[in-house]
Parts: C-alpha cells; structure tokens; sequence
C-alpha cells in the first residue's frame, strides 16, 4: 500500500508525518510499523511518528478540528509533544488546512493546544504546569534528586553542574518506577544564569534526542520555582540542537516558542 508522509524537526527533534485525514491509511497504528519508521537504520529515523488525523475519525475528546496523535520511536503512545506541535501546525499551514493569520487549535492526548505562528517561530500554549515533589534519578553511576513536574507529560527534571555529568546516555537512566509507572522523560539542566538554562534530555521511548519542548518547559517550571520570585520568568532554553523560549510565572500558562521546519516528503511503500 503507498501512502504520503513528510520528515519535519524542531531544533532537530524530529518527526514523520503521517497525513491519515479520515483514519483510513493506517488503521490502529501499528507500534512495530511506528518503531520501523524511526529506525535510523532500517527506516527513515526519527525520534517520533504524528499521524495528522481529524479528530472526530479518531474518536479523542478534543475540541479541534485536527489531532496530533503522537507515537514515540519505540511505537509507545505519548500525550503530548512540544517541538512536535509547532511542527504539526506548520504542516496544516502548508497544506492550506487551516486559516492563515489565526490561531491553531491542534488535539492531543495531553489536551487541546493553541499555536500562534510569527514570521519564523511558533508559539504554543501548553498549558499550566503540574508541580508535584521530588525523586532521584541515576546515569552513570551518579545519581540526582529530580523535580518531579507534568507539562501534559511526565519529567523528572535533574540540575547539574555540567551537561556532561550524565555521561552517555545510551542506556535508561534509573528512575523510580514507583512515581512514573508509565515511565519518565528525564531532563539534565545547568544553570547559566537566571534567564538562561541549557539541557540534555533521555526521552521515555525515544533515548537521547536533540531537544524536547515539553522537556523544556519543565526545566523551566524548576529553574523558575528555585529562584523564589513570583515574577513572570522569559527563559532561554538551549539544546543540544538549538535554542527554544519558555515564559511561565506562577499562576501563569506556560508558553514554547521555537523554530519548526519541514525538509522531506514523499509517497512510500512500505515493504518490511
Ligand atoms: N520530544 C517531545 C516529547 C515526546 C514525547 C515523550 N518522549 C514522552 O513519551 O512523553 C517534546 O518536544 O515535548
């Protein structure tokens, strides 16, 4: 069976797409066909696969009109994507399926999520962040108390005093299952001063990818919760493959800005 599909990234998280407006393509997608796709060997290579289905063909219970149903490159179903969305949006953009000049309300398992796009960065607002306590995580040999905090999906938020005090993160890094039985996205983040941070991320089925936009928003939440000020914070987030903005405040809604970018499309037979 051929079907269309596009390669897409944010600060090199990256993604393919999977247009399957009315759910007909692909059915229930298969998390081995998923995991076959991100394979950067075997398959196109991604750290994640969103199918771009209408939300009433998929049966959430969302609001909008479109749904970002997103697989993580293992083929396991996450709720939410940062990087992802702004990717998403600007796939509908292309495809003149939505309006220009507006909003973009785009479903997710994490809720519904609105996309501003500016000249050549997208901002999304993702919501208010979950604050909940503190558990340790360990890479290496060494081990970190990580703040625990849910920006639609689970992170478990590590500050160190460099990015390479994690090591390789080939391996998953321990955690305990007991607060994140469904698993956990881990950040590592260094301070460098009170309105810029940078990070790694171990991503829950997808191992170290370049950047993680829920990830940073999380890292942010912590940073800013440190610092005791209820003033509203506009953070620099770099990562390993570019720079995002977080802005939060206690109280506040938390907003993503960063980059998105198709590079590839094509038609596909998907032989394996
Ligand atoms: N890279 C994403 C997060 C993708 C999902 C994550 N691995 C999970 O399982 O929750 C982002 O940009 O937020």
């Amino acid at each position: 069976m051929t079907f269309p599909w596009l390669k897409g990234h944010g600060t090199e998280n990256d993604f393919v797409l999977l247009p399957d407006h009315d759910g007909t393509v692909h059915g229930t997608l298969d998390p081995a066909f998923v995991a076959g796709l991100c394979d950067r060997r075997r398959g196109i290579g991604a750290d994640g696969v969103m199918r771009v289905i209408r939300t009433a063909a998929l049966g959430e219970p969302s609001d909008a009109t479109w749904f970002m149903d997103y697989s993580n490159a293992d083929g396991s179903v996450s709720e939410m994507c940062g990087n992802g969305v702004r990717v998403f949006a600007l796939h509908l953009l292309q495809e003149g399926l939505v309006p220009e000049g507006e909003p973009i309300v785009i479903g997710t398992r994490g809720g519904d999520k609105t996309v501003t796009p500016h000249e050549d960065m997208f901002s999304v607002d993702m919501g208010l962040p979950e604050v909940r306590g503190y558990s340790k995580v360990s890479a290496n040999g060494r081990t970190w108390e990580a703040q625990d905090v849910r920006t639609g999906n689970p992170h478990a938020v590590a500050f160190v005093d460099s990015l390479s005090d994690a090591g390789y993160l080939v391996d998953q890094p321990d955690f305990d299952h007991s607060v994140y039985p469904e698993g956990v996205n881990i950040e590592f983040v260094q301070r460098v001063d009170a309105e810029h941070i940078k990070l790694r991320v171990h991503e829950r089925g997808s191992g170290e990818t370049r950047s993680c936009g829920t990830g940073a928003c999380a890292a942010v939440v912590a940073h800013a919760l440190d610092r005791r000020t209820s003033d509203p914070l506009h953070c620099r987030v770099d990562v390993p493959g570019g720079t995002v903005w977080v802005d939060w405040g206690p109280s506040m809604p938390l907003t993503l800005t960063g980059p998105a970018e198709i590079v590839a499309r094509g038609e596909m037979d998907w032989l394996s």
